[in-house]
């Protein structure tokens, strides 16, 4: 349901009228309809908004979004999220966030290859206009390194309307970590192109190699550090034997049936154990489809809609399938289970 005229601030408040908790917690609430901050969401907020550069660890699912949408809230101008948009997955889940920032009546947007050009030049003329309406803006570390990009993101800066810079999955930026890009090395110009605005470093996965190398790369200034605690009691491994069981597929095909309606992934490491276990579980009644990088986009995008909207309960997949950002959909919540190490053990 959408809300009527929403507070958005549009005039320059002070300091202390800014980052107070309790004006905080309202946009918090009017905006989100939470009852009130989680962890170090706050500190992040209240970091940014007074000019700090933070670099926030927070587990999967902590809520990171919160500490740079708060934030566009909080004080006229743009906040610039720079995000990568690796995969059909990730892709999904920032037009997702996207959408559903619009529905609460936030103006966000996300710049990406696969918009029309009549979409982008939209977004483009509203970025060119001395009053952008825009308060969030996705983009990828790609079109950060365009000249075009850079020199109105200059302009937006010279007109003093560029109030944060967020960089999602900062671990990206370092060779040290898994995920590296090299699109996002491009990011350590942001800091002398466009000096004196805060930049939010987000991240769930740094070692402290990688978490120092971020801060570098970024040329973060005196940073607020956060960390939070990994430890996540809804998530539990079990291992079975697969020389105990009489018969694996009958065994997983239980499992499943035992969780109810839940929804879940069963992961395997090729994409030819994905298409047959796919077709055994669907002999076996349940509702299911293989994910993989050997179906075409058509197909992987069908599945994933599917799956979210409960249409199919499992998806049989390659890691190809975003892992991260499907462990934390909205959608899913609660109700979703990961199989992961079973068929790893059992199947292959
Ligand atoms: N203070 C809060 N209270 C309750 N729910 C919250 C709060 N902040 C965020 N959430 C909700 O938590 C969920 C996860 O948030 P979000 O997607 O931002 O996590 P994340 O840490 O960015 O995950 P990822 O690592 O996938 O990027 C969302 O549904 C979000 O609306």
């Amino acid at each position: 349901m959408k809300k009527s005229p929403l507070p958005v601030q549009t005039i320059r408040g002070s300091d202390k009228q800014v980052c107070g908790k309790e004006g905080l917690v309202k946009l918090l609430r009017w905006h989100f309809g939470y009852a009130d901050f989680r962890g170090t969401q706050l500190d992040a907020i209240q970091a940014v908004l007074s000019g700090r550069d933070c670099f926030c660890l927070m587990p999967t699912g902590a809520g990171k979004s919160m500490c740079y949408q708060i934030p566009a809230l909080a004080k006229p101008g743009i906040v610039l999220v720079v995000s990568p948009l690796i995969v059909l997955a990730l892709s999904y889940d920032q037009e997702n966030q996207v959408m559903a920032l619009k529905e609460k009546g936030i103006a966000a947007e996300y710049l990406s290859s696969t918009q029309t050009s009549d979409v982008k030049n939209k977004i483009h003329e509203d970025l060119d206009s001395g009053k952008p309406s825009v308060r969030l803006l996705y983009v990828t570390p790609e079109l950060i390194s365009t000249l075009g990009f850079m020199s109105k993101l200059t302009k937006i800066y010279t007109r003093g309307l560029l109030n944060l810079i967020a960089i999602d999955e900062a671990h990206c930026i370092s060779s040290w970590g898994h995920d590296f890009r090299p699109s996002y090395r491009k990011l350590s110009s942001l800091r002398s192109r466009l000096p004196n605005v805060p930049i939010l470093a987000l991240t769930a996965t740094a070692v402290p190699k990688v978490q120092q190398d971020v801060m570098e790369s970024l040329c973060l200034q005196n940073p607020l550090v956060l960390k939070s605690s990994f430890n996540r009691p809804n998530i539990y491994y079990e291992v079975r034997y697969k020389d105990l069981l009489v018969d694996a597929y009958a065994d997983l095909s239980d499992l499943l049936k035992s969780y109810g309606d839940v929804c879940g992934i069963v992961y395997c490491l090729e994409r030819t154990t994905c298409d047959d276990l796919s077709a055994h579980l669907s002999k076996s009644g349940i509702s299911c489809a293989a994910y993989h990088a050997g179906l075409n986009n058509k197909v992987r995008t069908s599945v994933l809609d599917n799956w979210i909207s409960s249409k199919i309960q499992v998806v049989v997949a390659t890691v190809a399938f975003g892992y991260d950002r499907l462990l934390n959909s909205t959608v899913i919540g609660p109700f979703f289970v990961l199989f992961t190490l079973f068929l790893h053990l059992h199947i292959l």
